[in-house]
């Protein structure tokens, strides 16, 4: 049974000051570090267990973010002689990587925007210390993509690394690194190949033992074959391009947790087909600076940026300054936004009526 130190598996002064019960053989904190369903696995300094929360826990939750997510610590009792253990509270988090809970069904566009779904948080890891956004230099290149996930680390001021992969594949990676280079607000854009281990070397600076990454992207952006590549092993299956009809394809089901010989512990995700907004204005404002910078420079705070006298937007994008583009893909999540924010309201409204009855 694999025990590790409470140090070396993400534990410092934020959670100590959380003032735990005091730690017992029974009774004591441990780390999630994969979910199947309704069971956490978990480890800990008195080794690796699986558990459930408690009765009590799902009464007194009411919301899904609430529940254990892969990077959380959480209290847990030892049932028995066993490797069960109840999980009974979820400690404070530092911070998560979340998204507007996906739709189930198809899509939904309402006005423009993706519209429908439960308006709740759903948190993917928790407990970051760095964000790697994943992203190919192939068909699956796509800067509004990145951009979502930018506004959705900010929120949580989650320092970004964006890693351009399939290097190997592309005659003219400049032309990506640069367009990504010019929205990537301050992040580092590196270009790897995880096949080949190329640029590899640049991720060791994160590495470091206690500090948690994570590998976010959609599928087939290579985020298991990266694993694989720092882990020198096969740890997640990965798929095989080889295979066009799609069949026997392997794609990653769920979160887990990977421990480096660094001591830095890697969260590989599966990829996210959905990425809705969880954030705020300000969020998109501080990624979008640029756009939001020309908008403040309008003389009329109601500027359409039509046929307004002194508009600063319009003559930004006809002099090429500000690319169209960029300006569409800003106007896309802060529609989006505001359309959460209405649902938000509209599903607080709701949920306070239901408590009362
Ligand atoms: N040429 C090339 N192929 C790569 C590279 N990285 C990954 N691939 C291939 O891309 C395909 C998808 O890689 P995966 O690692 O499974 O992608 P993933 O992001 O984990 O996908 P999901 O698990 O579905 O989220 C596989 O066939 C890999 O061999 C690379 O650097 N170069
Ligand atoms: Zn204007």
């Amino acid at each position: 049974m694999v025990k590790k130190s409470l140090q070396s598996i993400g534990w410092d002064s934020f959670f100590n000051e959380q003032g735990c019960p005091p730690q017992s053989k029974l009774s004591f904190p441990a780390r999630v570090i994969a979910q199947h369903n309704d069971v956490y696995h978990l480890i800990s300094e008195n080794g690796e267990f699986t558990g459930k929360v408690t009765g009590r826990f799902r009464y007194a939750t009411q919301y899904l973010k609430d529940y254990p997510v892969v990077g959380d610590f959480v209290q847990v009792e030892l049932a028995n002689a066993s490797h069960h253990v109840l999980i009974h509270s979820v400690l404070q988090r530092k911070n998560s990587f979340s998204r507007k809970m996906p739709i189930s069904g198809g899509r939904k566009m309402k006005n423009g925007v993706v519209d429908g779904g439960i308006t709740e948080e759903q948190v993917i890891a928790s407990n970051l210390d760095v964000v790697f956004v994943m992203c190919g230099m192939d068909d699956n290149f796509n800067i509004s993509r990145i951009e979502r996930y930018l506004t959705l680390a900010k929120h949580q001021k989650l320092d970004v690394i964006i890693l351009l992969n399939k290097i190997d594949l592309c005659e003219r990676p400049e032309a990506y690194i640069s367009q990504v280079n010019d929205i990537a607000n301050g992040s580092l854009v590196l270009p790897i190949s995880a096949a080949n281990k190329m640029g590899l070397d640049r991720l060791a600076t994160y590495m470091v033992e206690g500090k948690t990454i994570v590998f976010l992207g959609s599928s087939g952006v290579g985020k298991s074959t990266l694993l694989n590549s720092l882990l020198e092993d096969e740890v997640q299956a990965t798929s095989q391009t080889s295979d066009y009809s799609g069949k026997g394809k392997h794609t990653t089901t769920h979160r887990q947790l990977f421990f480096h010989p660094s001591g830095c512990m890697i969260v590989d995700t599966p990829g996210m087909k959905e990425l809705q907004l969880w954030a705020e204005d300000e969020d998109l404002d501080a990624v979008f600076a640029d756009v939001v910078d020309l908008i403040a420079q309008c003389k009329f705070s109601n500027c359409t940026h039509r046929n307004e006298p002194d508009c600063a937007l319009k003559p930004a994008i006809e002099s090429g300054i500000l690319s169209r583009e960029r300006y569409t893909r800003y106007l896309t999540q802060w529609k989006e936004l505001n359309r959460l924010h209405e649902k938000k309201k509209e599903y607080m409204r709701k949920y306070s009526k239901k408590s009362k009855h």
